[in-house]
């Protein structure tokens, strides 16, 4: 067997975390809460306003960067993210990397009227049903975490639900498999989530091949509006903000001054 990449080891702790909540809150139980929670906000219909939209992230910490904010008020961060014009707010809910949890998402689904987005490594319906249970509109699947027949029936539930799945990719053939099971909104990361490289060039080499109605985000290493310029010119519909927000000292202003530079009439446009 080859040695365990960093995804691997998420996966692995992810998996256990998953078993310990099940063993309190069973499956049944749980899409029946799922069923019950307030309807799912559209976040594909918010990604399509005109500009490169924002979505902002609640995250302290990342495996590659270790701490990067205590946080101490998820809802206040959010609601600063919110007010400084981001479309859709994405939290981090993996607690042993990313030191997010189900509260903060809790806390942030309170706080804000905009679409919100669980971030975490998803590996099976279980989490999709918490995931609404506590008022997610959108979830993340990663292709590079899931086999060709869960990566498409997760798909499935997530739209069953009503909800939005942002699959996300970091190579030309994890698109073709996002593709294959149906995804509308693709997330090039470019982070490569098995060795933690970033390279910003991946967004660039994969969006060109989508197909057009495909809504495209680019994901990881937006440092500032020149980030967001350049992914904007390879046809970004949106980019996902994450250590750039969060260490900025005033994250309304840093989400706000992302949010003019994507809705300036010089900013590049998708080509739809
Ligand atoms: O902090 P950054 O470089 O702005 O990145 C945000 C986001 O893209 C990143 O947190 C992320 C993208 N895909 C993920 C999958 C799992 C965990 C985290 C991520």
């Amino acid at each position: 067997m080859s040695t365990p990449t960093v995804l691997d080891s998420i996966i692995e702790g992810v998996k256990a975390d998953v078993a310990a909540r099940e063993a309190v809150i069973d499956f049944a139980a749980i899409k029946a809460a799922s069923e019950k929670a307030a309807p799912p906000k559209d976040a594909a219909a918010a990604l399509r306003l005109p500009g490169i939209g924002v979505i902002a992230e609640v995250k302290r910490a990342s495996p590659s960067k270790g701490e990067l904010a205590s946080i101490g008020d998820p809802a206040q961060l959010a609601k600063a993210y919110e007010d400084g014009g981001a479309r859709i707010i994405s939290v981090l809910t993996e607690q042993r990397r990313f030191r997010g949890s189900l509260a903060d998402l809790d806390a942030v689904r309170a706080a804000v009227s905009i679409p919100v987005l669980r971030k975490d490594f998803i590996v099976g319906p279980y989490q999709i049903h918490e995931a609404r249970a506590h008022g997610a509109d959108v979830i993340l699947l990663i292709v590079a975490a899931l086999e060709q027949n869960v990566l498409a029936s997760l798909l499935d539930r997530t739209e069953s639900l009503g909800m939005t799945a942002l699959v996300e990719v970091h190579t030309e053939e994890e698109a073709d498999r996002a593709l294959q099971a149906g995804a509308s909104v693709v997330g090039v990361n470019a982070r490569n989530l098995k060795t933690l490289e970033v390279d910003r060039d991946c967004f660039g080499r994969i969006a060109p091949g989508l197909p057009t109605e495909v809504i495209r985000i680019a994901e990881s290493g937006v440092r500032g509006t020149a980030d967001l310029l350049a992914y904007a010119g390879a046809g970004a519909d949106a980019v996902l903000v994450g250590e750039g927000l969060v260490t900025s000292g005033d994250p309304r202003a840093a989400v706000s001054e992302l949010v003019t530079a994507g809705t300036h009439p010089s900013c590049p446009k998708p080509v739809r």
